[in-house]
């Protein structure tokens, strides 16, 4: 395997005809990290990648791995794997059988097949059909077509898509497992519970812009919190919230005050001598956070 190599894309911008399916990205991609690149259908995402892997020109822009594009790549499959849509395999073939004429094709040691059959546990299938494998088995052997020629980048389109609770532990582990050993991952997905626990960085794109660019735990930080206090006298309470400094305003069930300090505020209460019935602490999710910036394109 290479170095780690970054992705980087500087003012990619996509038109197909009048429709902007990429506009103006600028995003870097880091070895080491799986990233995980996040936006509804048609959000421009496929087209990104496929930019990224010199299958369509951009517009404008350019994007390159390790700084260069990938057409000029000297050894393409070493550098980058691929997997985009669920690759079409000849339902008669069998698995090994496929990886055994793209081997060939691209020049690559013959022991490599059983490397990469081993690595994605295909191994027992390999000599049957993939006519008879389930769509999990077909992820698994595009997986296992990417990692052919032992690549430092690792680029996947939708790899969780349409597995199983097992496939989709199984995903999360070998992704990881690819950054650990330093390797740039970058996979796609419409929906961002799917690879929460898998990604580390997110770039997220709405209808072809970027709107967010950066580690997941920052995302999170981002995240609204507050407190709902009750008491039978509310005024009171409203003046201890005051003279503690916080920001409030009045709720159905209580007095919202912003900021998810619970013990601070049961503490303002109880400086100034006010009885309380309730006290709890709200947040908004991660994926609230995520489905904001999609529909709104901004933060809350
Ligand atoms: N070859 C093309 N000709 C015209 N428009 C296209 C073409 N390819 C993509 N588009 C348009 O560009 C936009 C972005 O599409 P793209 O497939 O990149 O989105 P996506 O985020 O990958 O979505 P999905 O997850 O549904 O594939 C969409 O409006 C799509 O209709």
């Amino acid at each position: 395997m290479a170095d780690g190599l970054p992705i980087e894309f500087h003012g990619v911008t996509k038109r197909f005809g009048g429709v902007t399916a990429v506009d103006d990205v600028t995003a870097t991609v880091l070895p080491g990290r799986v990233t995980g690149f996040l936006g509804p259908n048609g959000a421009g995402k496929t087209t990104t990648l496929r930019i990224l892997l010199g299958l369509v020109g951009a517009t404008t822009g350019t994007a390159t791995i390790g700084g260069t594009p990938y057409r000029s790549l000297s050894t393409p499959l070493h550098t980058v794997g691929a997997a985009l849509e669920a690759a079409s395999f000849h339902p008669g073939r069998s698995g090994r059988n496929h990886l055994d004429v793209y081997a060939r094709a691209a020049r690559l040691p013959n022991a490599r097949i059983g490397v990469v059959l081993d690595q994605v546990g295909l191994t027992d299938a390999a000599d049957r059909r993939v006519g008879g494998y389930s769509l999990g088995m077909r992820q698994r052997l595009g997986l296992a077509y990417a990692l052919l020629g032992d690549p430092a980048v690792v680029v996947l389109d939708e790899p969780i898509n349409g597995l199983d609770p097992e496939g989709i532990r199984w995903i999360r582990t070998f992704l990881r497992e690819l950054a650990s050993e330093g390797r740039t991952v970058l996979i796609s997905s419409h929906m961002l519970g799917e690879v929460q626990q898998t990604v580390d960085e997110a770039l997220i794109i709405r209808r072809g812009s970027l709107v967010y660019s950066g580690s997941l735990s920052e995302l999170e930080a981002r995240s609204a919190s507050w407190v709902i206090v009750d008491g039978p006298d509310r005024p009171a309470l409203a003046a201890a919230l005051t003279a503690a400094g916080f920001t409030f305003n009045a709720g159905r069930q209580g007095t919202i005050v912003n900021g998810g300090d619970t013990a601070a505020v049961g503490h303002a209460a109880f400086v100034a001598g006010v009885e309380l019935h309730s006290l709890h602490r709200h947040a908004t999710t991660l994926e609230d956070t995520f489905l904001s910036l999609i529909n709104d394109g901004g933060l809350s």
